[in-house]
């Protein structure tokens, strides 16, 4: 049994964790760490843990809760988790991060697009980036685990087969992706309450999201050169859920059968991938609550052009499911382990 502790356990991603880990048989949950709730039960706070999880909330005192567990979950904000994660390293603790503070190789890329000065450049280099599918061999023995943002996870997957086989055009890559609102954590910001929200669709961030950078990395490591990306993200009014429409131009003519087999061939021992028939759309309420990313891929005679539609639960592949498949690989457990259930569908 491994003792874990979730920081940051009172917002929708360490939630989301907390629900993710009653189920699972490897782990014990035994801190939970908050800001505004400490002393307060948890199930006070999100009442369907009533009789299933009662524990209170600690305070964010490293040597105390560091007592209580060998791994920490850490569900902050950014800025934030760089001022903690140093602190668990020194006292041989593992972590997997949810933030954008040390999902990034190159430190000036991090500081110029979340105009916040790292200070640990060197935990960086230890860190790994938490998407198994691309590095579940270094994810098995990492200090540190970078979780991937929901928009990258989305999107690196949606493309990695083209790059990964020199498929398409490395210029002129675009993806214009949606969320809902849960991806903006429990804010009470105005754009994210109900009549601002609600019956509408919104672009945001153009041209200067800060995953454009993380994407741009990852898609430069697969292709082994610099890619430059179009992205374009959307606010949609649903609670979770995430679509990515992504266009490549092809290099060379190839059928739409020829790029799902190609895609099903990439990813055919990955269990929460699952490529979709030729003529099948993904949807969101399809992987919502779970750890799948569903992706279909079409190909566009006229123009020579790919489009890859994938699909996530920003809070489950795009966050908490997926640092529970990476828990499961630090841990040596089986990677499905706590995450079998299928999806909500309503
Ligand atoms: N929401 C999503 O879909 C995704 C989010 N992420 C990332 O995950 C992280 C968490 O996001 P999310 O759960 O949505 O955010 P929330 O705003 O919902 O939750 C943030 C959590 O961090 C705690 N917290 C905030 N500031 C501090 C601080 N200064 N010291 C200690 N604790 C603090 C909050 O405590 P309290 O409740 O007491 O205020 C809360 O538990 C972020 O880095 C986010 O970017 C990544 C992928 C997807
Ligand atoms: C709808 C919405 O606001 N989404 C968030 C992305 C959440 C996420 O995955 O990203 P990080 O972990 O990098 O914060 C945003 O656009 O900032």
């Amino acid at each position: 049994m491994i003792n874990v502790g979730i920081i940051g356990a009172t917002g929708y991603v360490g939630i989301e964790i907390l629900r993710l880990l009653q189920k699972h048989p490897g782990v014990k949950v035994t801190s939970i760490v908050s800001q505004n709730f400490v002393g307060q039960k948890v199930s006070d706070i999100y009442p369907t843990l009533r009789n299933v999880f009662d524990m209170k909330c600690d305070a964010l005192d490293i040597e105390s809760i560091s007592k209580k567990a060998d791994i920490f979950v850490t569900a902050l904000p950014h800025g934030v988790s760089k001022e903690v994660i140093p602190k668990l390293i020194a006292l041989d603790k593992r972590v997997i991060d949810h933030s954008g503070d040390f999902r990034y190789k190159n430190v000036e890329v991090y500081e110029k697009w979340y105009g916040i000065t790292h200070q640990m450049p060197e935990l960086l280099e230890m860190s790994v980036y938490g998407l198994p599918e691309l590095y579940r061999d270094k994810i098995k023995d990492a200090k540190i685990v970078g979780n991937p943002g929901c928009y990258p996870t989305c999107s690196i997957l949606g493309i990695a087969p083209l790059l990964k086989n020199n498929i398409i055009e490395t210029k002129n890559i675009i993806i214009d992706a949606a969320s809902g609102v849960t991806g903006a954590g429990r804010s009470t910001d105005l754009p994210y309450q109900f009549c601002e929200c609600t019956e509408n669709y919104k672009a945001y961030k153009v041209s200067n999201h800060r995953h454009t950078s993380e994407i741009e990395q990852e898609l430069s490591f697969l292709a082994n050169e610099d890619i430059l990306i179009s992205f374009t993200p959307h606010l949609v009014p649903m609670k979770r859920g995430m679509l990515a429409t992504i266009y490549g131009n092809l290099k060379t003519e190839t059928s739409t059968s020829e790029l799902v087999n190609l895609y099903k061939e990439f990813y055919k021992n990955e269990y929460f991938v699952r490529v979709l028939d030729e003529g099948k759309l993904p949807e969101t309420k399809f992987t919502a609550g779970s750890n799948f990313i569903d992706i279909s891929v079409v190909v566009d005679k006229r123009l020579n052009r790919v489009v890859v539609l994938s699909c996530v639960d920003n809070l489950g592949k795009g966050a908490s499911a997926q640092a529970v498949q990476d828990l499961n690989i630090m841990c040596g457990y089986d990677e499905k382990t706590g995450l079998e259930s299928p999806g909500l569908y309503l």
